[in-house]
């Protein structure tokens, strides 16, 4: 292997998975650093926002892999990419095809905004398109493109949109029903990303919680659909690298 070197912010584990498709899946997280985007509540800001710069190592993949078993020992078979945009990363198909050598399932969390050919190796495929809340504006044709892309491939993935509320909720019907085929995930957005107590952070999580399967369960065109918590942060609250 040639020694193309990743931005890598935080290397954790083992956790478990909190959301989406692999939710409770026991796993290590790789966070690379660097987004193509700037959601106005990212609960990564630190890998785009510079105030992690110096936090950033530029690492191959065998050094990656390193990590990973030095700080997870013997006790993980399932490693998640998250960054940052890991989807903006062509050097990840090494770190992939490595941790694959070594009996890994990779699973990677994306917002769908760039394709990479590697999306195609990914064993569990998060794409997170993002509701008008957060400020972005989705690139349709992009998203369309990879979903073709993955669908013809017979990928295992799934969508998952966040939602704050009633106008991100009209965001996530439209998504689901341009997408009717593929799994389809809604998360509560975390609004309070100061709170350091996390007992005081579950009662308000598990609110935004019920006001979000409430919501779900009244809306017509929601039918197949899931809703999960962010399930670390009911654990650990907003506490980092967990
Ligand atoms: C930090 S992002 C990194 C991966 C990729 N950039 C993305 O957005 O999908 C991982 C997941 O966290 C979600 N997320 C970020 N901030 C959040 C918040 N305040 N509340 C709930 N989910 C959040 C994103 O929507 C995404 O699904
Ligand atoms: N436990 C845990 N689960 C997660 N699922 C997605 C995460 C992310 O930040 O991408 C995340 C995270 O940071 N921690
Ligand atoms: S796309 Fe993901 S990492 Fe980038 S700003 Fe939005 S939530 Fe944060
Ligand atoms: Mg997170």
């Amino acid at each position: 292997m040639s020694a193309k070197r990743i931005p890598v912010m935080e290397i954790f584990g083992p956790t478990i998975q909190g959301e989406g498709m692999v939710i409770g899946q026991k796993t290590m997280f790789v966070r690379t650093a660097g987004c193509d985007y700037a959601c106005s509540w990212c609960d990564s800001a630190f890998t785009w926002d510079g105030s992690g710069k110096d936090d950033i190592r530029m690492l191959t993949a065998e050094e990656i892999a390193a990590e990973l078993l030095q700080t997870g020992g013997a006790a993980f078979s399932h490693v998640t990419i998250s960054g940052g945009n890991p989807g903006l990363l062509p050097a990840l198909d090494e770190l992939i095809q490595l941790l694959h050598e070594q009996g890994m399932e990779v699973a990677l969390e994306t917002q769908g905004s760039r394709w990479q050919d590697w999306f195609l190796q990914i064993d569990q495929l998060t794409l997170s398109p993002k509701p008008p809340s957060s400020g972005m504006t989705t690139d349709w044709e992009k998203l369309d493109d990879i979903i073709h892309k993955l669908s013809a491939h017979a990928r295992s993935f799934s969508l998952k949109v966040v939602v704050f509320d009633e106008r991100d909720l009209r965001y996530a019907e439209e998504v689901h029903q341009r997408y009717p085929e593929v799994p389809f995930f809604l998360q509560p957005g975390n609004d309070d990303l100061r709170e350091g107590n996390p007992h005081i952070l579950l009662g308000h999580l598990l609110k935004r919680y019920e006001w979000l399967v409430e919501a779900v369960i009244a809306s017509p065109s929601l039918k197949n659909v899931r809703v999960l918590p962010q399930l670390h942060t009911w654990i650990w609250g907003n506490k980092r690298g967990v």
